[in-house]
């Protein structure tokens, strides 16, 4: 048996379903963990080494709610640039069929190198796969991780803590606004290891006459008792 690589955990998920709920709520849980316990606690870990990280932002100093998150520095953990690779590699036929509906160029290339050389050519150079951490009372208030010009349409985030034994409450959060309609609220819930993948923005939705466009927005609830971590892997740089 060869080891599993990032690209085999990837392909081995349930893409029909993911697609399907993708299609129906602009957001799908993976259904399985892509890492284990021991992965999410060493993530985790990372939190408290600074040398991983290029900068680090405490919410509530920006309005952006309670608690705080670091973006990981160039050269990335392997095996993140590797998941974050394979990830986008699966997801880029996706992003170009939502670019084709919604009217702008479809060509997100296949390979990740290839885009992330697109988004440093447009000055995005800085990594935007970020570390998160919650205390009791902490949340995350609705916002969008755009960076710059060029935005990748689906982000990742992934759960490192135990629901109901690391943490109670902080619930992932993503609204849609619709033309002309009241927003609708969906809740995830994730196992440990696990992760939910949104769109960053806005996504077409397919109506009796042609699609129509939705914009997406996420968050997290507050926090009741315990630390939550998540990881969350966005595909463009940042300016
Ligand atoms: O902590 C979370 O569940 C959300 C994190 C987030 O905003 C992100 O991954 O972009
Ligand atoms: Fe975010």
């Amino acid at each position: 048996m060869t080891a599993a690589t990032p690209a085999s955990l990837v392909e081995a998920l349930d893409w029909p379903r993911i697609e399907a709920d993708i299609a129906a709520r602009g957001c799908a849980t993976t259904g399985t963990p892509l890492f284990t316990p021991t992965e999410c606690a060493a993530l985790t870990a990372m939190y408290d080494r600074p040398r991983h990280f290029r900068s680090r932002v405490v919410m509530q100093r920006h309005g952006f709610g309670q608690g705080e998150y670091q973006y990981f520095a160039y050269p990335l953990p392997p095996k993140l640039a590797a998941w974050r690779a394979a990830l986008y590699e699966r997801l880029a036929p996706l992003a170009n069929a939502w670019a084709a509906a919604m009217g702008q160029p479809a060509d997100y290339p296949a390979e990740h190198a290839a885009y992330l050389a697109r988004c440093h050519a447009a000055g995005q150079e800085r990594p935007t796969p970020l570390l998160l951490r919650y205390g009791e009372g902490d949340y995350n208030c609705l916002h969008q991780d755009l960076y710059g010009d060029l935005q990748f349409p689906l982000q990742l985030t992934v759960l490192l803590s135990e629901p109901g034994s690391d943490f109670a409450g902080g619930e992932f959060v993503l609204t849609e606004q619709r033309p002309r309609m009241q927003s609708r609220a969906e809740v995830v819930s994730l196992s440990r290891g696990e992760a939910v993948i949104f769109a960053v923005n806005q996504r077409p939705v397919a109506g009796t006459r042609g699609s129509y466009r939705v914009t997406m927005r996420h968050g997290v609830s507050r926090v009741r008792s315990g630390r939550r971590h998540t990881l969350g892997i966005i595909f463009h740089d940042a300016r």
